[in-house]
């Protein structure tokens, strides 16, 4: 039954929170820094872009719409101060996601010490895949990440999520140490490196090992 019902996440409007900068060939790759403790970011629910649903839009003012593929945890059940010994018990399964990103927008933001709402928080801007059940992925910081740009035979994005700098117990641990996780919640665990550009036309594909794969046009 609670199976059921968490299948349903992206439909019962709970929160999307985002792990930024996890990784630490992708803070590199945009000359970030390598953040000391995790640093998160929240999405609307109305950024949820449901399998199959229709394309990616690009929000007005961007012209530098980048992909970024994560795992998503589900959250099984509510929960504040979690320990990280105890943290795994409150995930309810898992999803592929895309962090799509206006990029542009979010460096205009980072200068101007704005936040990255827009940049992050457009409709559309969190794709999703089907839910996959907790016992499906045995080891959550061992799994094949992978994004594809159309026909293209090189990936653009090829990571594994043992190369997270925070680990899910942490994240979770982290997160509910300031705001209380709910049935539902969803927590993107930040991209690998290899996130770039994409245009109107062009044809994501990304995929969570064999267990997931998602295909979304970009309009
Ligand atoms: C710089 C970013 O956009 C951070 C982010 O979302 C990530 O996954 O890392
Ligand atoms: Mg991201």
């Amino acid at each position: 039954m609670q199976t059921e019902r968490l299948a349903q996440f992206s439909k019962f409007g709970k929160k999307i929170i985002c792990i930024a900068r996890n990784y630490l060939d992708h803070a590199k790759e945009l000359g970030n820094a390598v953040p000391s403790e995790p640093v998160f970011f929240l999405k609307p629910t109305t950024a949820y872009l449901q399998p199959g649903a229709g394309a990616i839009k690009i929000p007005p003012g961007c012209s530098n719409l980048h992909f970024e593929v994560e795992l998503g945890v589900v959250i099984g059940k509510p929960g504040s101060n979690i320990p990280e010994s105890t943290a795994l018990d409150f995930v309810g399964g898992y999803t592929l996601a895309i962090d799509m990103t206006a990029r542009d927008l979010q460096e205009k933001a980072k200068k101007k010490g704005h936040p990255w709402s827009i940049a992050k928080g457009f409709d559309t801007s969190c794709p999703v895949g089907h839910f996959i059940a907790k016992d499906v992925i045995k080891d959550p910081s061992n799994v094949h990440l992978w994004l594809r740009v159309n026909e293209e035979s090189q990936l653009r994005q090829d990571g594994n999520t043992s190369d997270m700098i925070f680990k899910i117990p942490t994240i979770i641990s982290y997160i509910s140490s300031f705001m209380t996780l709910e049935e539902g919640d969803l927590i993107l665990t930040g991209t690998p490196s290899g996130v770039g550009p994409v245009k109107s036309g062009d044809v994501i594909t990304a995929g969570l090992a064999e267990l997931a794969e998602i295909k979304v046009p970009v309009e």
